[in-house]
C-alpha cells in the first residue's frame, strides 16, 4: 500500500509506481537559482535546446550571492536575466527579494501533492507543505527546463513519529539536530522521510520548514509533512493553483520507523564539523564565539527573528552578531513590528535577504581560527571560510550565545 512519496510519484508519472521503480515524471515547477542557473542554462544551450517546456513552470530567485559581490557574479547574474527574458520566464525574484527556499513558499508554490524540483539540495523545504520536493543538478535541472520531465527512482520511505512537548527555549531547530544526531549523516540516504505524530503537528509552518529543510543533512531525498489545517491556512489565498493533498495508506510500507520523545529535549548544538556531531548544549556551554550568523533558509524566519529580538531586546550582543532576514517580506514583516530596530539596538548588523555567509559567498565569511555559530543547515569544514569552525543551533541559542559571547544556553535568559 502506497506512502506519500509513491502516490505523488504515481500521479506525476502516470503510472502505479513502488518503491525502487523507475518513473519518468512531469513536473510541476522548477527552480534554479542565481548559482545553479547559469550551469543550468549553459547545459540547456549545450542540449541545443531553444524553448523551455513552460515559462510559468519555472521559479528563478537569485538569493546566494545577492547583490553581486564582483564583477564576475554581476555578469553571470545578467546573463541569466537576459535569458529568462527572452524566455518569457515570469517568477523570477532578483537581489533582496530572499532565499529560494523562502520565496516559493511564500508565492504560493509549494502545494501539497505536487513534485517540485529545484537545482538546490534543500527543495526538500517544500515537503513541510506535503509536497514531494526535491534537489537536483544543474544538467538534470536542464533537462527539466527543455521537456518538463525528469527520470527518478521511487525512494523508500522511513516513517518518523515525534512525541512529546518542546520546553521553552527549546524549538523546532533543537528537534532537528536531535532526529539528525540519531539517524545520521546518511541514515536516510536516498529515502523520503514522512513526518508524524503530535509533536509535528505542534509545530508551526517556520517549524516544519527548518525540519524538511535539513532532511537532507541525513541523506534523504526529500522529507515529507502530510498537509493539515495548518497547512491548508497558510495557503489560503496565497496558492498557485489547485491541489490535491496525498496521504499515506495506513499500511504503507516503510524501510524504517523511528519513535522519539522531545519532551526532556536540551537546547542541540551540531560541532564542527559535521551535521550530525550533536550534543546537549550543556557539553559546549563556555566555547567562545567570534561570530554569530541569524538566517538561512533553516532559520531567517519570522518566528526566528522574534524569538531572536525577545531574547536580545534592551541588551548588547558580545559576539558580532550578522542577520539576514530569509526574504523581503520577513524583513518588511520584522521591521512593521519593530524587531528591525530592537536588533540594531543591540549591536547586530542587517543584511540583505539572501545566503549570505551561509555558504562563505561574502558578508560574513569567516577566516582561520575563528569561531561561527551558524542557525543554518551545514558546519562543513571551510563552508564559511578556510579555517572557520562552524557550530549550529537554534536561533534562541544563537541570540543567548551572541549575548555572552560563548555558546549559551537560552533557557533562564527569558525573564532577566
Ligand atoms: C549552491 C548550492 C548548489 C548549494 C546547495 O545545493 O545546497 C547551496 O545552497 C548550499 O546550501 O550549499
Ligand atoms: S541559505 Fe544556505 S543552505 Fe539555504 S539555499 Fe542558501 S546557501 Fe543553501
Amino acid at each position: 500500500m502506497p506512502t506519500i512519496s509513491e502516490k505523488i510519484l504515481s500521479r506525476a508519472s502516470g503510472k502505479s509506481a513502488a518503491a525502487d521503480d523507475f518513473v519518468i515524471a512531469d513536473i510541476d515547477y522548477a527552480m534554479a537559482h542565481d548559482g545553479t542557473s547559469v550551469l543550468a542554462v549553459s547545459a540547456f544551450k549545450k542540449m541545443d535546446a531553444k524553448k523551455v517546456w513552460n515559462p510559468e513552470r519555472i521559479i528563478i530567485p537569485f538569493d546566494h550571492i545577492v547583490p553581486a559581490n564582483n564583477e564576475t557574479a554581476a555578469k553571470l547574474q545578467q546573463s541569466i536575466r537576459k535569458w529568462i527574458k527572452e524566455q518569457g520566464i515570469t517568477n523570477f525574484f532578483d537581489v533582496g527579494d530572499g532565499i529560494c527556499h523562502q520565496v516559493l513558499p511564500e508565492s504560493g508554490f509549494a502545494m501539497p501533492g505536487k513534485l517540485i524540483i529545484g537545482a538546490d539540495s534543500h527543495s526538500c523545504t517544500y515537503g513541510a507543505f506535503g509536497a514531494f520536493a526535491t534537489g537536483v543538478g544543474a544538467t538534470d535541472m536542464a533537462e527539466i527546463f527543455a521537456t518538463g520531465k525528469l527520470w527518478l527512482r521511487v525512494p523508500r520511505s522511513i516513517r518518523i513519529t515525534v512525541s512529546g512537548e518542546l520546553a521553552k527555549g527549546v524549538s523546532a531547530k533543537d528537534m532537528t539536530l536531535y532526529i539528525i544526531k540519531n539517524i545520521g549523516a546518511d541514515g536516510a540516504n536516498y529515502r523520503t522521510i514522512e513526518y508524524y505524530g503530535d509533536a509535528i503537528s505542534e509545530l508551526s509552518i517556520s517549524g516544519r520548514m527548518t525540519l524538511c529543510n535539513m532532511s537532507i543533512e541525513m541523506g534523504a531525498k526529500a522529507g515529507i509533512v502530510p498537509p493539515d489545517e495548518k497547512t491548508f491556512e497558510y495557503l489560503k489565498g496565497n496558492a498557485r493553483e489547485k491541489y490535491t493533498p496525498v496521504y499515506a495508506d495506513k499500511d504503507a510500507q516503510y524501510s524504517e520507523e523511528y519513535d522519539f520523545d522531545i519532551g526532556d529535549l536540551q537546547p542541540q548544538i551540531a560541532r564542527p564539523h559535521e551535521v550530525d556531531n550533536v550534543s546537549d548544549v550543556g557539553e559546549v556551554t563556555g566555547t567562545p564565539i567570534d561570530q554569530v550568523f541569524i538566517g538561512s533558509c533553516t532559520n531567517g524566519r519570522y518566528e526566528d527573528l522574534e524569538a531572536v529580538a525577545g531574547i536580545l531586546r534592551g541588551k548588547k550582543v558580545k559576539a558580532r552578531t550578522i542577520i539576514l532576514p530569509a526574504s523581503r517580506s520577513v524583513l518588511i514583516r520584522a521591521t512593521e513590528a519593530g524587531i528591525i530596530t530592537t536588533l540594531l539596538e543591540v549591536g547586530a548588523i542587517i543584511a540583505p535577504p539572501g545566503c549570505g555567509p551561509c555558504l562563505g559567498a561574502h558578508m560574513g565569511v569567516v577566516c582561520e581560527g575563528e569561531v561561527c555559530l551558524s542557525t543554518s543547515n551545514r558546519n562543513f569544514k571551510g563552508r564559511m571560510g578556510t579555517g572557520g569552525l562552524i557550530y549550529l543551533s537554534s536561533p534562541e541559542t544563537a541570540a543567548a550565545s551572541a549575548l555572552r559571547g560563548e555558546i549559551t544556553d537560552p533557557r533562564g535568559l527569558y525573564s532577566q
